[in-house]
């Protein structure tokens, strides 16, 4: 078969660009990305030898190799890993099939819009990594040569990453594995240099597995043992800090690092990251996690599902195991009860470690940044584990009305009024807006403190978890508002407000006007300042929840709602005069009819939702605004 030319996926063009006129400070990291490659190369065919000795038949000593040629200009990464087939070349170096991508380059068009109005560099390039690609920012041409374990087809691939690469039958492959050729640009020498590349090895890759020869040196440039079988005592800070960006593929700090090793019944050491900043696909549908299953130095696969719940899916490293059998199949490994038992370990351990953060009066603003990133996914624990929903619930902050920080519910606890008995909160998707809610004001005035709870997924854990420490969790938007047994911090606030008879005629008035448009009506103790407002019953769905689950066509119906008018405002006072002196029949009753439906529709608006009428809300606030000017 001939060469083929084929295009790039648009998004590797688009990340090419981008790459060419490199975003990175330190090029240096290319030799990093395709060292990792190789690296992972080789995990694949070891693990592929398991069941098929046959394909490292002959030469079963991996290894990766940096030769520079100061001649030629070129300097080639080789391994004797997996290698690729010609459809793998296409498809791993011509498309990003990662998911999230999307997301990606949106931030990073995003990012290139602020940099040429000169805002500060935001090195989002450096969190999601450019892989592969990233060798064109010290190539004007790259090579690969590669042969599958196993093929007896050798390829070539070559791009000047322009836009389009070839790719055609080789018979200049290595036996196994790829050698990647770098034609490096003007200016790119020092990568020519055995003691730059040494050095370089030594920086990024020394955590690496496998050796990384360089030159004609036999001894490795790296320590190329697995850095979490050495003891914590002897890895630095910079160590794990590569070895992170080698797992997970991100380019930012970890915000923790958990080293330990479980033993016992069983026996297994874990490297695991928490990020510092949150993973681009963190809410895909699959909500898959990333962590390297190992068995005795072997790498099997990563993210096996049932090893970390998806209430950690953020978690990043490995976990290597002792006891699991090396044949293990990747499709068996979901049934062992081994890893249900490593399952476990690990999330008590890292909810403990999480626990200890959050418990650190010092450290309020790191467990913040950790919370801010993660504190969504870590509440779907709350209804997935029974057994973790205690420690779930101590991990828990939320913004609240009490101040401008993140506040724990032991926090909320203590700061509860005499006579209150429930846990207060609101739900909705920005925390300004709920800041707003006329829901709040009766709350705010007997200094009863409301929670904000602004992640889709507090709607789901709040039907399952009822109460913390002997404390419902209520809803201020839902049935009645309990407020009469508060002490209100303000005496003035326990002054008598309009007797609830003198505005019984206008309640009746605008029952008998609004009929199956609401559930009922009724006066309000949680209004101050606003006239009117919508709740739902107590048994009844919250207003967000269902305005929720309409938005994703989870639900046709809509709940009727109870209208709660305010006995203190002067516009409810206003109209209850009016509605007692008319009586039944009387010559305003089509005034106040309209002045009923004006009242919800006010409320609907206040909730945030689409008036069903829009027109005769128009025409009825005409008429009114008319009278009031004549
Ligand atoms: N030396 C290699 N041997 C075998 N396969 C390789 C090699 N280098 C790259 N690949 C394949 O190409 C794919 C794409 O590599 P690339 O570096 O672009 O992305 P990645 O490693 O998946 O993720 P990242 O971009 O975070 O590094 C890899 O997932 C792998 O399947």
């Amino acid at each position: 078969m001939s060469e083929e030319k084929l295009s790039f996926q648009a998004e590797v063009s688009r990340l090419l660009d981008i790459v060419a006129h490199s975003l990175y400070s330190e090029k240096e990291v290319f030799l990093r990305e395709l060292i990792s490659n190789a690296s992972d190369a080789c995990d694949k065919l070891r693990y592929a030898s398991l069941t098929q000795p046959d394909l490292t038949a002959g030469d079963a000593n991996f290894r990766i190799t940096l030769t520079p040629d100061t001649a030629a200009r070129t300097l080639t990464i080789a391994d004797n890993g997996i290698g690729m087939n010609r459809e793998e070349l296409v498809e791993n170096l011509g498309t990003i099939a990662r998911s999230g991508t999307a997301n990606f380059m949106a931030a990073l068009s995003q990012k290139a819009e602020a940099e040429k109005a000169g805002e500060k560099d935001l090195s989002l390039i450096g969190q999601f990594g450019v892989g592969f690609y990233s060798a064109f920012m010290v190539a004007g041409e790259v090579e690969v040569f590669s042969r599958k374990a196993g093929d007896s087809q050798g390829w070539r691939w070559a791009s000047d990453g322009k836009g389009s690469f070839t790719v055609g039958e080789s018979d200049d492959a290595p036996a196994r594995g790829s050698r990647i050729v770098l034609h490096l640009r003007d200016g790119e020498d020092d990568y020519l240099q055995t003691y730059r590349l040494q050095s370089i090895v030594k920086k990024y890759s020394d955590h690496i597995s496998i050796p990384v020869l360089v030159g004609d040196d036999e001894k490795p440039a790296n320590a190329a043992s697995a850095l979490w079988t050495r003891s914590k005592s002897d890895i630095t800070a910079e160590q794990y800090k590569e070895f992170y960006h080698h797992v997970s593929h991100a380019f930012d700090e970890p915000w923790l690092t958990l080293h330990w090793r479980a033993e016992g019944v069983l026996e297994y050491t874990n490297l695991l990251f928490i990020p510092e900043s949150k993973p681009f696909d963190l809410f895909e549908p699959e909500r898959k996690h990333r962590v390297k299953l190992y068995v005795r130095r072997v790498f099997i696969t990563e993210g096996p599902e049932g090893l970390i719940p998806a209430y950690l899916r953020f978690l990043r490293g490995v976990v290597d195991s002792e006891d699991l059998p090396l044949n293990v199949s990747r499709e068996m490994l979901q049934h062992n009860p081994m890893l249900a038992k490593m399952r476990t370990g690990i999330a008590k351990r890292v909810l403990g470690d999480l626990a200890r953060k959050a418990d650190d009066a010092d450290a309020k603003a790191d467990y913040a940044r950790f919370w801010e990133n993660f504190g969504a996914v870590l509440k779907e624990g709350l209804y997935e584990e029974r057994e973790q929903r205690d420690t779930l619930l101590k991990l828990l902050r939320a913004y609240s009305t009490h101040g401008d920080e993140l506040v724990s519910l032991e926090d909320y606890v203590g700061r509860m009024k005499p006579g209150q008995d429930a846990i207060y909160y609101i739900t909705g998707e920005d925390k300004a807006a709920l800041a707003r809610s006329p829901h709040l004001e009766g709350f705010r005035a007997k200094g009863v403190e409301v929670l904000f709870l602004t992640d889709a997924v507090d709607e789901f854990w709040l039907q399952s978890v009822t109460q913390y420490k002997d404390h419902a969790f209520k809803s201020v938007t839902r049935g009645g508002a309990d407020l009469a047994n508060v002490t209100a911090e303000d005496k003035a606030e326990e002054t008598p407000k309009a007797p609830e008879d003198s505005v019984a005629d206008l309640v009746a008035l605008a029952k008998l006007t609004l009929g199956d448009a609401v559930k009922d009506v009724r006066t309000s103790e949680r209004l101050r300042e606003s006239a009117v407002c919508l709740v739902a019953d107590e048994g009844d769905m919250d207003i967000h929840l269902e305005r929720m689950l309409k938005a994703h066509r989870r639900l046709d119906e809509t709940s009727k709602r109870i209208l709660e008018v305010n006995p203190g405002h002067p516009l409810i006072r206003r109209l209850a005069e009016l509605a007692k002196a008319n009586g039944a029949g009387g010559a305003q009753g089509e005034a106040l009819a309209d002045a009923a439906w004006l009242l919800l529709d006010q409320a609907r608006i206040l909730e945030g939702e689409a008036l069903p009428d829009p027109v005769a809300f128009g025409r009825r606030l005409a008429t009114f605004v008319e009278k009031g000017l004549a």
